[in-house]
């Protein structure tokens, strides 16, 4: 879906909330909003305040303040949790041992008050969308890890939330698992159409199937777009950092000319890469971020930095590569078959478009 059509119709929206526990603040001036269909990812370390957004979202926290808290167009500050039409999926799964994988999806209808023989109908009809009609009547006990979190899904979705919000849902299952899921997810979204806010505190799992990533740091958002921005354009040192990169390197800023920016690092030497804040000014203490897979050794590259092969590890399908240069090491990975790859070093390069230069303190 595209994102003007996103934010025609928010289903959240959330605006400057608020979050203390005691002296500890949480959130700190918060907003967000999801349009109809869309998948998006809040992003963060530990303690960066994801689980205390999707707390205050679905009514089980009461913020300190908000000025706007909606739901499909409806003010639900203050309302009570049950009553407001999101639902979550937990980590650890919340399903009810003693009852059947069809009762415990039918569940949420029965206490909404919709006739048993309905409620099992469209239970059955959910649990096909996630792959288990098959297992309707069996036990909880009875299901793998992944089935049970498709139990989970199946009984959130069930009863058609506006916004279904998802905290760390394939948090417990192994990683060949949770790839897998991850794809189901993504299909299970489109087919609903359905708005999905899901947490991790993964950057891989946020590129691979959000539209839009939010990414919190000590309970403010850092920086929010697509995955790509996120990925191939950094704002400040912590996104790239967070987003991977193995390399970055501190200096100053000498010249920005049409997104372009130049900046003079420790011992001299001066590099170009391509500016993603547009309002630095040359002069300013700025940083530049490459990622290790976008540096080659070979001579004819954009720009670059003399340097000296300082260490090699093999590592199956690439080698990973340390290079001594003015500026400090940089981490370069060459894939076998690349023309470095047995060859001695003296300078390393790489395109304006993979090097992105900030200016220290963010946009
Ligand atoms: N009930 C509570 N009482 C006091 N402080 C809390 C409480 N819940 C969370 N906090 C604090 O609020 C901050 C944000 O916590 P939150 O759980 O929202 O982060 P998170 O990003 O979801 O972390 P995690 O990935 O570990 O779940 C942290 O400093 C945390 O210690």
């Amino acid at each position: 879906m595209k994102m003007e059509e996103m934010n025609a119709e928010p289903m959240l929206e959330v605006h400057d909330v608020v979050h203390k526990y005691g002296p500890v603040t949480a959130l700190s001036h918060v907003s967000l909003s999801a349009g109809k269909g869309e998948f998006l990812t809040i992003l963060g370390s530990s303690g960066s305040g994801k689980t205390t957004m999707l707390r205050v979202i679905s009514g089980l926290e009461i913020p300190t303040s908000v000025s706007r808290l909606r739901i499909d167009g409806v003010n639900v500050a203050g309302m009570p949790a049950a009553k407001r039409r999101c639902t979550t999926v937990f980590q650890n799964y919340a399903l009810f041992p003693h009852m059947s994988v069809v009762e415990n999806v039918a569940y949420g209808l029965k206490i909404r008050k919709v006739p048993t023989a309905d409620a099992l109908k469209e239970a059955r009809r959910a649990l096909a969308m996630v792959q288990l009609e098959a297992k309707a009547d069996r036990n909880i006990r009875q299901l793998s890890g992944g089935e049970r979190q498709r139990v989970a899904l199946a009984r959130a979705v069930v009863t058609k939330p506006a916004v279904l919000l998802l905290d760390e849902p394939l948090g417990a299952l192994d990683e060949r698992l949770r790839e897998d899921m991850q794809l189901e997810l993504m299909e299970l979204q489109r087919k609903l159409d359905m708005t999905f806010v899901y947490i991790t505190h993964s950057q891989e799992e946020a590129l691979t199937m959000s539209d839009r990533v939010v990414l919190m740091r000590d309970g403010r958002i850092e920086q929010s777009g697509e995955p790509l921005d996120l990925f191939d354009r950094p704002a400040t040192r912590f996104a790239a950092d967070f987003m991977g990169y193995e390399n970055i390197l501190d200096g100053r800023l000498v010249r920005c000319e049409g997104g372009v920016g130049e900046i003079e690092l420790a011992g001299g030497a001066v590099v170009r890469g391509t500016l993603v804040t547009p309002d630095a000014l040359p002069g300013s203490a700025a940083s530049i971020a490459l990622r290790a897979e976008r540096i080659s050794a070979v001579a004819s590259e954009e720009c670059g930095i003399d340097g000296t092969l300082k260490s090699k590890v093999y590592r199956g399908k690439y080698t990973d590569m340390v290079i001594e240069t003015a500026a400090g090491p940089v981490r370069m990975r060459s894939w076998h078959g690349a023309p470095t790859e047995n060859e001695s070093v003296n300078r390393i390069g790489w395109k304006v478009t993979d090097a992105v230069i900030f200016a220290d303190g963010g946009v």
